[in-house]
């Protein structure tokens, strides 16, 4: 051991000396690090992090000092949001469908820092071991899988699809989708209704996909719903929110998390849906057939952050003419 008035520490695994005498707590001033993001190791004991600001290093002591680095800023930190009593910071949610490979699938994901991904029970494979298996990729211990029923087109058809997925996986939240027809692959909104209320007898935590109508969502909400999914515009179309109204009118009608399920296109799409109060936005198609769906996913990243830190904030109001932005009063 040396003791020269120093003490050695280990920050982040790189080796540094500084002086003794100080307190942890001054000593992470000196070091320029939060208190409150780091925790210490003193002579191989871990130091409580509230008796920091008490614990003086001795000459000769060793540090192992972690600080924790990225989570956001701390109005970030505060935003996050729950469903069906589980809770979620990241306000997008991606799809697995589309992707050239699970590789790109999974690096998409990562670069969308998105914490759900939606899985369509019937497409993908989650449980033929002798197939390439999306859980190999994208581990279902760090990542909600939300399994789907895309590709059903009636109630039946879904509540039986989901009843499976609990079977083979547990899970119980859920992404419900009843479409109508093939065309359009809107939903069908009586069978959705129905199987919704089915699905919440039997326990399911039904987050559903439905029209941009706020009072069907209602509709759902009394039917056991868990969220609320209208989508932008339909599905793999890409072409954006199309009615900015009926979205704003299901946020404020409902109590239940909102998020914008289908049709977004690009990251501005995303913010938008968010800048109208939606809880968070679901997509697929926009990421996996972006040029570069990783980097289109980290856009989507961006765009959903920063679409809800300005509905946060709170949009200024709308003038009908010019308004200077420097004072004219007192013009020489
Ligand atoms: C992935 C999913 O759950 C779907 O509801 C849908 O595919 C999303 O729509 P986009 O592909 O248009 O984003």
């Amino acid at each position: 051991m040396r003791t020269d008035g120093t003490i050695s520490i280990h920050l982040n695994g790189e080796h540094r000396r500084v002086r003794a005498g100080i307190t942890l707590a001054e000593l992470a001033g000196e070091l320029g690090l939060a208190p409150e993001k780091v925790a210490v190791e003193r002579n191989l004991e871990v130091v409580p992090r509230s008796t920091l600001a008490a614990v003086v290093v001795e000459d000769g002591d060793e540090l192992e000092i972690v600080h924790f680095v990225g989570g956001g800023d701390a109005a970030a930190r505060d935003d996050d949001w729950t469903v069906a009593g589980r809770t979620f910071r990241s306000r997008l949610i991606v799809g697995t469908g589309k992707y050239k490979n699970f590789e790109q699938n999974a690096a998409a994901l990562a670069a969308s820092g998105a914490e759900i991904v939606t899985v369509a029970v019937r497409r993908v494979n989650v449980s033929d071991p002798k197939a390439p298996m999306l859980t190999d990729y994208i581990d279902p211990k760090k990542v909600t899988y939300l399994p789907n029923t895309a590709g059903c087109f009636t109630g039946e058809e879904a509540i039986r699809t989901l009843r499976l997925a609990r079977e083979a996986g547990g899970w119980d939240l859920v992404k419900l989708e009843v479409l109508g027809e093939a065309r359009t692959l809107y939903p069908d909104m009586v069978e959705t209704l129905r199987a919704t209320e089915v699905l919440a007898k039997e326990g399911f935590k039904p987050m559903v996909y439905c029209v941009d109508d706020p009072i069907a969502a209602k509709r759902l909400e009394d039917a056991g719903a868990v969220a609320i999914m209208p989508l932008g515009a339909p599905i793999g179309s890409g072409l954006g929110i199309q009615n900015r109204v009926t979205i704003r009118l299901i946020v404020e009608g409902t109590k239940l998390p909102v998020l914008v399920d289908a049709g977004v296109g690009t990251a501005s799409e995303a913010a938008e849906a968010m800048e109208l109060g939606c809880t968070g936005v679901l997509m697929n198609t926009a990421i996996a057939e972006a040029k570069d769906p990783v980097l289109m996913a980290a856009a989507m990243k961006a765009g959903v952050e920063a679409g809800r830190m300005a509905y946060r904030a709170g949009r200024m109001g709308k003038r009908m003419y010019a308004d200077p932005s420097s004072p004219l009063a007192g013009l020489i």
